[in-house]
């Protein structure tokens, strides 16, 4: 952190003395020979500065920016905005008796937000031009609260005539800065001004105080970006387990990263200028808050190190089956089965990857389309290029056309100062994976088609024409021929998209892949959670196998995750959650993709099951929460939420008498 408070602007209320050495110097008839005070010498060489920057000391009001230039820079600091000003409005409401204004500035010097004392607000407008709008940093106004504060990093008191501009003497601005969670970047600046004889010398403890209220709010903002970005991480090494991932913040800081030897080293060279270079980037993700337009940090998708490919299927292949005699496994990229159609597909897409024609992936939820659109791009020509997935059914659809097509600066409120590009262009020469096509609403569906029958489409807010040069891979759980029958999807869109088609089997319907899959998985849990030994026990894969799996690929998954942390090294009957041993009715209908809510209700089981297992397990509470990284009282509100009762688990002992 910085030190507070700084000797050299401010508290030496010596008005005319100071006016006598701002004049002779402007004069040019300062006295070389003159012994001065350090106060004195501190002055002359922020005016000196000052000078030398240009800056006209003959000022009389402040610049202003145009209304679309300060509509964009409101919009971009909407976060301090929305955090500082019910802070400031707060604090000046108390200020009785005291005539002054509090400016907030943001982090270049322009005014964002003003309140406080109305005829001094009146004042400063019409007599300096301290307005919404208006810009004061140092090289626009010369030396003043907010804009040394902003320069030094610190707060100060910036008194009548220290002020380099003749137009700001009859002033006094107490200014400190708002630093973001680094301590170290300023977001902004809280200002206190009243004219020169109403200085209160508790002024500039005043805006310290605001501006530290206001960067606690931001610094739970912060946290609470931050731990957004850790749950995307998660998503993704799940989603993504042979990838190195580094996830960074809005100010493209590092926050994660796979936790190996390229990714530490990456991360170390990475400096305030961001991304260090020299490693392929396969893809980047924006990671988005709900109800923030702006992006809070970006997930950047390593390309695979040369010779990875082998390496992979070298220490990947799972060890040979102990209980369940399975058909030679065949993989493509990360996908694997023994199933016979199956492994034909595998040859199909080999060919259909070479050949960059869209392709359209049909499959029930969790079958794993996306790792075969994944494999399709890094065995096709533009291997080399960006692999972009989009989950169609998860972008607002106010934001599509803009998340898809780009826009243009000044497009829309909210929107980024610069411009953005959307998904057609970071997709460039690479492939575009269109999840949940069938999501789309139909405005998007005739963007969509324009763009894939001439490749051209528009940035947001602008007219001039761009191209699209990236292969489209589409996959939907939908039935999209009932879809089209009942008027909700283009017919024109589904032939565009499925010049060539490919179905994944559900997993009922490849039983040979279920045992595979769950030895696959608990494997690299094992490796995950780094225990020596992880078997799963006759009797448990028989349960497995007999169970329908609506959910697919990601319920075995998510099923062994839970099975892992509840067994000793062993898995066994016990450790499987109660559906999976639950006889299943044949005339079951097959999942159709998650009904509203279902999703919801999955997420709560599966969390109920990860406690109850952890409760077998330990059968201790502090243990548990210990092992799960929350708080006893936590994890005592998720036993009420999730309707769980410690002692069923703990073998009668209560939640408080087991030790905990
Ligand atoms: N055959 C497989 N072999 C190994 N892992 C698989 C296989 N199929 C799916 N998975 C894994 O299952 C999970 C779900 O896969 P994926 O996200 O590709 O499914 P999806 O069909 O795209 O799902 P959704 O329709 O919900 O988007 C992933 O963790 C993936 O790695």
């Amino acid at each position: 952190m910085k030190p507070h408070l700084s000797p050299y602007v401010g508290f030496h209320k010596d008005v005319r003395g100071v006016r006598g050495l701002w004049e002779r110097f402007n004069a040019g008839l300062l006295d070389l020979e003159e012994r001065r005070t350090p106060y004195q010498q501190m002055l002359l060489g922020e005016w000196q500065r000052c000078s030398a920057l240009g800056v006209d000391v003959a000022m009389t009001k402040g610049r202003r920016l145009s209304d679309s230039e300060f509509r964009l820079r409101r919009e971009a600091e909407q976060l301090l905005l929305e955090t500082s000003v019910p802070i400031v409005q707060d604090v000046s409401r108390f200020l009785v008796d005291v005539p002054g204004i509090m400016i907030l500035t943001e982090r270049t010097g322009t005014v964002l937000h003003i309140t406080g004392d109305p005829a001094v607000r009146e004042r400063a407008a019409s007599l300096t031009g301290i307005v919404e709008g208006s810009h004061w940093d140092e090289l626009t106004a010369g030396t003043n609260g907010m804009g040394t504060a902003l320069s030094k990093g610190q707060p100060v008191h910036v008194y009548a005539t220290e002020h380099f501009c003749e137009g700001w003497h009859s002033w006094s601005c107490a200014a400190a800065p708002i630093f973001d969670s680094d301590g170290q970047t300023v977001l902004g600046i809280i200002d206190f001004t009243t004219v020169e004889s109403d200085f209160r010398d508790q002024a500039l403890g005043l805006t310290v105080s605001v501006a530290k209220s206001i960067q606690a709010r931001m610094a739970l903002h912060r946290e609470l970006e931050r731990r957004r970005l850790l749950a995307a991480f998660s998503e993704a090494a799940r989603r993504y387990p042979h990838d190195d991932m580094i996830v960074v913040d809005h100010a493209h800081r590092p926050v994660i990263h796979t936790p190996n030897e390229r990714c530490r080293q990456i991360v170390e060279r990475w400096g305030p200028g961001g991304c260090p270079g020299g490693f392929g980037v396969q893809a980047k993700i924006e990671v988005t808050a709900p109800g923030q337009a702006a992006p809070i940090g970006t997930l950047v998708l390593l390309a695979k190190p040369s010779g990875y490919q082998k390496v992979f299927r070298q220490e990947d292949r799972p060890p040979p089956a102990r209980t369940t005699a399975v058909d030679a496994v065949a993989r493509f990229g990360d996908f694997m089965s023994c199933d016979a159609d199956t492994r034909r597909m595998f040859e199909e897409l080999e060919r259909i990857a070479r050949s960059d024609v869209n392709l359209l992936i049909i499959g029930e939820t969790g079958t794993g389309k996306e790792l075969l659109a994944r494999q399709v791009h890094a065995c096709s020509p533009r291997r080399n290029e960006p692999y972009l997935a989009v989950n169609c059914g998860a972008i607002s659809e106010h934001l599509m056309e803009s998340t898809f097509f780009g826009y243009v600066k000044g497009a829309f409120s909210g929107a980024d100062p610069r411009g953005r590009a959307g998904y057609f262009e970071s997709a460039q020469g690479g492939t575009l994976f269109l999840d949940e096509v069938g999501e789309l609403p139909p405005a998007m569906q005739a963007a969509l088609l324009r763009v894939l029958e001439d490749g051209s489409f528009q940035r947001v807010g602008s007219c001039e024409t761009r191209r699209a040069s990236c292969r489209i891979i589409a996959a939907t759980h939908r039935n999209l021929e009932q879809l089209i029958a009942e008027g909700r999807f283009r017919q024109d869109l589904y032939y565009r998209l499925k010049v060539v088609q490919r179905s994944i089997k559900p997993l009922r319907e490849r039983p040979c892949d279920i045992p595979l899959l769950a030895r696959q998985f608990a494997e690299s849990l094992r490796r995950k959670h780094q225990l020596d030994e992880l078997t799963i026990t006759p009797e448990a894969y028989e349960a497995l196998s007999r169970y329908n799996w609506p959910g697919n690929a990601r319920e075995v998954r998510n099923t062994m995750e839970a099975a892992v942390l509840c067994s000793d090294g062993v898995i066994t009957v016990d450790c499987l959650p109660p559906e999976v041993l639950r006889p299943i009715s044949p005339e079951a209908p097959p999942a159709e993709g998650p009904a509203p809510g279902e999703g919801m209700a999955s997420v709560r089981e599966y969390e109920r099951q990860i406690i109850v297992g952890m409760l077998r397990k330990f059968r201790k509470v502090n243990q548990v929460a210990q092992a799960l990284g929350m708080a006893r009282s936590t994890l005592y509100r998720k036993f009420g939420e999730l309707d769980i009762r410690p002692a069923d688990y703990t073998g009668g002992a209560s939640g408080e008498a087991d030790g905990a």
